[in-house]
């Protein structure tokens, strides 16, 4: 059971770090792709990790006491495009998920598909008006992007969104939130929670599970780790499952650094 309150730094939660990698044998590094690894930009094309993030990320992955995972709400293909390293990805918020070479898909959400392509194409005509309003159909499920968008034209976007999926998708499709964003997905109780339950489930015995994020999307995944392991919470200061915060994706760094040059080998010590 994890507490919904603000995050504590994560200088201030360096012994309790130490102490949970000490008592572990393996470590699971789990990590949100947008706002985590790579800062968050206006066109979503453009977004890409920090050189820092690729360089610890691939020792960490080469290192066998450590497994990593990426889990985004991006389109599987498209977020292992943007990072190399991990062994696993979870794409769409967990609804696709590859490991070792076998990719699985929810089978509601693929079921779902046809009617998630039809209120994305029906929004590309829809939403034409609205200045830089983008459609990223992610085939599982579909972003409505307003960052770019005047923000007095957000509340249409909004009800034209929710319009468009009610008469669509029905119960079949649900819209939520996320940064300057609308989400579409399968109203199915799967998310990143569940993916990295799954993940976790298939760890050797004294796995710790780290996981890093920024976004509501990423409450599940924190409540899924803590309290045994640690959720690191990105930027913002509200009220977070996760026990751990950073500033930044450049403190993203700082931390994977730490693990690597650190952190790992704490894994790696007898216990007293
Ligand atoms: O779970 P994530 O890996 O964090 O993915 C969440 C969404 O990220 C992307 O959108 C966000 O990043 C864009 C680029 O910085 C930004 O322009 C947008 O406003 C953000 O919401 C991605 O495009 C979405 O598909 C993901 O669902």
């Amino acid at each position: 059971m994890s507490s919904t309150s603000p995050p504590r730094p994560i200088e201030q939660q360096r012994t309790r770090l130490r102490s949970t990698l000490t008592a572990a044998s393996h470590l699971l590094l789990c990590l949100d792709f947008d706002g985590t690894l790579a800062p968050i930009v206006e066109d979503p094309d453009e977004a890409k990790p920090l050189p820092e993030h690729e360089a610890a990320l691939a020792s960490l992955a080469s290192t066998p006491a450590v497994s990593t995972a990426i889990v985004s709400g991006r389109a599987l293909a498209d977020v292992r495009d943007r990072i190399d390293g991990p062994t696993t990805y979870a794409g769409n918020h967990g609804l696709e998920l590859s490991r070792e070479g076998s990719v699985m898909v929810h089978p509601a959400a693929r079921k779902r598909m046809s009617r998630l392509e039809a209120v994305c194409a029906t929004l590309e005509t829809v939403l034409e008006p609205v200045p830089n309003c983008r459609i990223e159909n992610k085939r599982l499920t579909g972003t409505v992007h307003v960052r770019s968008v005047p923000p007095a034209l957000w509340p249409v976007v909004r009800r034209d969104t929710h319009a468009v999926v009610d008469r669509i998708g029905g119960d079949a499709l649900e819209v939520s939130g996320g940064k300057r964003i609308f989400e579409i997905g399968p109203s199915v109780p799967w998310g990143k929670g569940n993916a990295v339950e799954l993940i976790a489930s298939e760890m050797p015995p004294g796995t710790v599970s780290i996981y890093i994020g920024d976004d509501v999307t990423d409450e599940s995944a924190f409540r899924t780790v803590e309290p045994d392991g640690i959720g690191v919470r990105v930027g913002g200061d509200e009220p977070s499952a996760a026990s751990c915060r950073v500033d930044s994706p450049a403190e993203v760094a700082t931390l994977l650094c730490w693990l690597e040059s650190v952190g790992v080998g704490l894994l790696e010590r007898d216990e007293p």
